[in-house]
């Protein structure tokens, strides 16, 4: 079967300082455009100008900013400043392309601004810079007239008191529009030093991510899919909805939007604010991304539940799974606990489940304590642990430029802690879902297969084989060994990973006719030294 994704876009770079301080266009031989003084020009000028620049690329550049000066998050700063300026719907469609486009994409922009500029990004006054990478966005990727795009770039750097960089600005951009896309993609690639490389600047992700992803596809024999998740990586995601079990009908609902096509209470939203929807103003259906109904029903769904069971949701902030979860547990008996470490992302839980009945208590635990304190309390325990996220890049624009191998290094360390603790809180025979919205395999596999290799009594379900169930036998290709990869580029989800232990429990028949073989390689008799993931 062939991916989902369309035809492959072109785009992309590096992420990180500079890499070459050598020109290699003709302006940049030349030494490129003068930048000029980079302190503020003067009062005056400044606010005549700010009044002059377009909203959208006002709003755009404001959050461009503020995510690379300031380290916010796009995806929720981009909404409150569309609403503070008050834009229209066309308006904020703009700043939302403009923003997200030049955050994903500024490693490829930075090639060809460093060509062009004669000198590393780094060098170029930060400000500067960011006005560059927004006005290239514009010129390389998007239909926008040359001349509006670098007008309104020369106006935004005067309306960020930089006026002396005026002349710098436009004459990097007008370089740039001398020549065409075909070229510069041509240009930027010859300059790479290895085929991962390539890649990097082509689909701008970094190289070490690059790699990451290459072995995680490789572990499923589908590595020759790569550039098709580097441009899913690359492609807004379409928003998905999840209709609470028992709370909201998706038939109902599905009269004004379509199913999804995994998640059997899944909807997707083509168009609008999901606010605009009675049943998300009552929290009954809530924007998920349809990977996440997945692990949280593989978990609900993997065998019938019996009314009584408790069930822990370790890691829960902020709630979309326990939402999915509590509405489950809430039409079969079941009782939920959820616990996050952090307080704020704790409310955010609270806030979650508010519309689903029953008593799901929210716990602010360090989720290492919570097992040793409920010993073998649990029916179901969902780890959904902290990482990389790099299966979610599509969402979180800048992130892929923030994390570097040393995360994963400091991430695998408490994803084990944090499994070790949900197992020592399963009951024997319980079900356990460890889930990550990663496919490094070092987060992923290596972290099962240590669980596997230091409980000799644990036993992975076929996730596969569960998600089949669910889904009716549609989703496609999705099994990795024992354990599920969902992949944007072939399920149009966040790469999510899921895996099913239990541990046998002498004479319960439910697990003897769910359990699936032992996957004696999974637990690590043959397994590679991963050691090496982690370096770029
Ligand atoms: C991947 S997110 C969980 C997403 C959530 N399940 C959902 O669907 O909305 C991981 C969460 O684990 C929390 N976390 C990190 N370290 C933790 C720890 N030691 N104990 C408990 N939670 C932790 C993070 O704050 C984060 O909210």
């Amino acid at each position: 079967m062939s991916p989902r994704s369309g035809a492959p876009r072109s785009g992309g770079p590096r992420h990180g300082g500079p890499r070459r301080s050598g020109p290699q266009s003709g302006a940049g031989r030349s030494g490129g455009p003068r930048e000029g003084a980079a302190a503020g020009d003067g009062p005056g000028a400044h606010e005549s100008s700010e009044s002059a620049v377009q909203p959208a690329r006002r709003v755009a550049l404001d959050v461009i900013r503020a995510v690379n000066a300031d380290d916010a998050y796009a995806n929720l700063l981009l909404p409150a400043r569309v609403r503070r300026a008050g834009l229209n719907t066309a308006d904020a469609a703009l700043a939302t392309e403009l923003t997200y486009g030049t955050l994903r994409r500024s490693g490829y922009y930075d090639r060809i601004i460093e060509m062009v500029a004669g000198r590393p990004v780094a060098k170029i006054d930060a400000p500067v810079r960011d006005v560059l990478r927004l006005a290239a966005h514009q010129l390389l990727s998007m239909r926008v007239a040359p001349h509006a795009a670098v007008h309104e770039a020369v106006q935004q750097v005067r309306s960020l008191g930089k006026s002396s960089a005026s002349g710098f600005v436009n004459g990097v951009l007008r370089t740039i529009t001398r020549t065409d896309r075909e070229e510069w993609l041509h240009r930027v690639q010859g300059e790479a030093a290895s085929e991962d490389d390539r890649l990097a600047v082509l689909h701008s992700h970094p190289v070490w991510i690059i790699g990451a992803l290459r072995d995680a596809l490789a572990a499923q024999g589908r590595e020759s899919e790569l550039t098709y998740l580097l441009d899913a990586d690359n492609s807004p995601p379409r928003v998905g909805l999840v209709a609470l079990p028992g709370l909201a009908d998706r038939r109902t609902v599905s009269a004004r939007l379509p199913n999804t096509e995994f998640s059997p209470i899944g909807l997707a939203l083509a168009a609008g604010d999901p606010l605009d929807i009675a049943e998300v103003r009552a929290g009954t259906v809530r924007v998920q991304d349809e990977g996440s109904q997945l692990a949280a029903l593989a978990l609900s769904r993997a065998r019938p539940v019996a009314a009584g069971e408790r069930w822990l949701d370790l890691c829960a902030g902020p709630g979309g799974k326990t939402a999915v979860l509590a509405a489950e547990a809430a039409v079969h008996g079941a009782v939920v606990l959820a616990n996050e470490v952090a307080p704020a992302r704790a409310q955010l839980v609270r806030n979650a489940i508010a519309a689903v009945p029953g008593e799901t208590r929210v716990l602010e635990l360090d989720g290492r304590v919570v097992g040793p304190q409920n010993v073998g309390a649990f029916d179901r325990v969902l780890i959904d642990a902290p990482c990389t996220g790099l299966g979610a890049l599509r969402r979180r624009p800048e992130s892929r430029w923030r994390k570097s191998p040393d995360d994963v290094v400091e991430l695998t360390r408490l994803q084990s802690e944090l499994l070790e603790s949900g197992l020592t809180a399963l009951r024997p025979g319980g079900v356990l879902a460890y889930v990550t919205c990663s496919p490094h395999l070092a987060e992923t596999r290596d972290i099962v297969a240590g669980a596997l290799a230091a409980h000799p009594e644990l036993r992975q379900l076929d996730t596969g084989r569960v998600l089949a169930e669910i889904t009716d036998g549609a989703l496609p290709a999705a099994a990795v060994g024992l354990a599920a990869q969902l992949w944007p580029h072939r399920h149009g989800t966040d790469a999510m990973f899921i895996a099913l232990l239990t541990t046998a429990a002498h004479g319960d028949p439910s697990i003897e006719t769910t359990m699936d073989t032992v996957d004696d390689e999974a637990r690590g008799a043959d397994r590679p030294d991963r050691s090496s993931d982690v370096t770029p």
